[in-house]
């Protein structure tokens, strides 16, 4: 049943409770809001930082398995070619892995007399140009690779998509060559081992390449004018290659299949749980008198999932949820109590008193008698904070919607991003998206800089529509991760730390406090045994 209107207030106020079960810094205490006292549990979690200062961020865990530390690396090569420049070098073990893989797979796909017919034509052709004599001895060479089984067998499963996607990790082209003595000696994981976890994970790597715009299309095409030559010289007399062409040459059916078909907006595309096209996430909620007085019809919602008419307050809304990587302060709210350096912007923290989180660094009081700052003390950024670029993916969990899910190790103390969304003013009974789930993301955070008033003042932090794949983290009553309210150079905000080392493929969780679910006349489901819903769980 849909929580009532009263219900969603308290859950409203369980996020918050919840959020002031968030321990506060020492630099959001002092001359912002009263919080609450840090909690013993949190006291010790940065005492223990502090013994350990952070440390850079390791591609692989120790203790994981070694098809995981494979799996870590393969992800993180398949990143970096994407998002950086790809030198020659590997541009042309790419092109020639490929280029193997089709010739190898162009024999395989006649029958065993007719593919050994064909071979000894390209054996005994003698091309008279320099071109065509390298092209010929080139398709030769091919036919000799050590492991032409691997190739052949990695097009008809997965595919020849994912042998792309995968050419761009010189981890991977190093293993898909590594014999089975050379891989025990030197304790590596077994091919067939890799090819098995490759395998389960195809659609995952294939949204991954996707949402990460990698070309793989051009490392399948690169040879095709080689293939074109050996077409129409070596076999241009033989009936049974009289229908390929070029770009068939090496392709089999369903070899270049391919299961996503996402546009370039990366991140988010949520992994489903059968092998089927990705999902944008959506977002539903009511419009709401809020969104009427701020001229929210007709602005930037994505997806024009609700028709060309402007609804009535109360009316069901579909939008598509988007990714933006700053929080957005939404116009046409009144913040004219916050100081002037504020710019309007209630994330201000001030200019004395509070210590970066990256640098340490407080601003030096410039006037003596109010012993105020107006200068800031540093120019960090939360993108200092945090991980550049965590590998994560967004998936169905099947049960509670979207979660997400680590495709690399993480280290207790790692900041792995900052929760972003639509920020505007908390009022009791009014927030900017209703329904039952237009709460369900609502975040409050301080406004550290001090108001007319004594009492506490929030922003929330709402990433409805527009935010980024913090929204996705599930509940957990054993969590993996917890929100920080902490300050980086003047600006306060709600970022997410893991509080012990995260495994590849774990799903990223954190406590969203004990009355969320409660409130929301929901069920926890988090499935951990140290579930405080459990007993709940087992009478539903
Ligand atoms: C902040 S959102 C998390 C992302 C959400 N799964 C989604 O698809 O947008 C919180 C919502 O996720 C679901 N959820 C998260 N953790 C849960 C848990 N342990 N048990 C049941 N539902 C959960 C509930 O619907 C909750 O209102």
């Amino acid at each position: 049943m849909a929580p009532r209107r009263s219900a969603r207030t308290a859950a409203r106020n369980a996020t918050n409770s919840a959020t002031n079960s968030v321990p506060a810094t020492d630099q959001n205490i002092v001359n912002g809001p009263r919080v609450r006292k840090p909690t013993a549990r949190y006291v010790e979690f940065q005492q223990s930082l502090k013994k350990s200062p952070k440390k850079q961020f390791k591609e692989t865990n120790a203790n994981a398995p070694e098809v995981d530390k494979f799996m870590i690396r393969l992800y993180a090569e398949i990143h970096a070619a994407a998002v950086e420049k790809i030198t020659r070098t590997d541009r042309t073990a790419i092109h020639d892995l490929i280029r193997e893989t089709r010739t190898l797979r162009f024999f395989d796909l006649f029958p065993t007399d007719v593919a050994g017919n064909l071979k000894q034509t390209l054996i005994d052709s003698r091309p008279s140009n320099n071109q065509g004599k390298e092209v010929v001895q080139q398709a030769r060479n091919d036919l000799q690779v050590s492991h032409p089984e691997r190739l052949v067998s990695f097009c008809k499963k997965p595919n020849l998509v994912i042998l792309s996607i995968c050419a761009h990790s010189q981890t991977f082209r190093t293993a898909i060559a590594r014999s089975v003595a050379d891989s025990k000696a030197e304790k590596e994981p077994l091919w067939r081992d890799i090819r098995s976890k490759i395998g389960k994970c195809a659609s995952s790597l294939e949204l991954f390449a996707k949402t990460r715009s990698l070309d793989w299309n051009s490392a399948i095409n690169a040879c095709n004018k080689d293939f074109e030559y050996l077409l129409s010289s070596v076999f241009q007399n033989d009936d049974n290659v009289a229908d390929i062409d070029q770009n068939t040459f090496g392709i089999g059916d369903g070899d270049v299949e391919e299961t996503h078909h996402p546009d370039n907006v990366p991140s988010h595309w949520v992994l489903p749980r059968k092998r089927i096209e990705a999902q944008r996430p959506q977002f539903q909620y009511d419009f709401t008198e809020a969104l009427e007085r701020h001229d929210f019809w007709g602005t930037a919602v994505p997806g024009n999932l609700n028709g060309a008419s402007k609804p009535e307050i109360g009316d069901a809304q579909v939008a598509l949820q988007v990714n933006v990587d700053e929080c957005i302060v939404v116009p046409g709210y009144d913040w004219s109590h916050l100081p002037t350096e504020a710019n309007g912007d209630p994330r201000f923290a001030g200019y004395k008193g509070y210590a970066c989180q990256v640098c340490g660094k407080k601003a030096k009081a410039t006037s003596t008698k109010t012993r105020s700052s107006t200068r800031p003390a540093c120019s960090c950024t939360p993108g200092d904070l945090c991980l550049q670029q965590p590998l994560l993916e967004l998936f169905d969990t099947g049960v509670f919607g979207v979660g997400v899910r680590a495709l690399q190790t993480f280290k207790k103390g790692d900041y792995l991003g900052e929760y972003i969304g639509e920020i505007y003013p908390r009022k009791e009974q009014e927030w900017r998206y209703g329904g039952d789930e237009g709460c369900k993301y609502l975040f409050p955070c301080d406004i550290a800089t001090k108001t007319a008033t004594k009492k506490p003042d929030k922003f929330e932090v709402d990433p409805g529509i527009f935010g980024n794949w913090t929204r996705y983290i599930n509940h957990s009553c054993d969590p993996n991760a917890e929100y920080f309210q902490t300050t980086v150079s003047q600006r306060i905000g709600n970022f997410v730390c893991a509080i012990r080392d995260i495994g590849f493929g774990e799903d990223i969780t954190s406590s969203y406090g004990q009355y969320y679910f409660q409130a929301l006349k929901m069920t926890c489901r988090c499935g951990s045994d140290k579930c405080f819903h459990k007993d709940k769980q087992e009478d539903a």
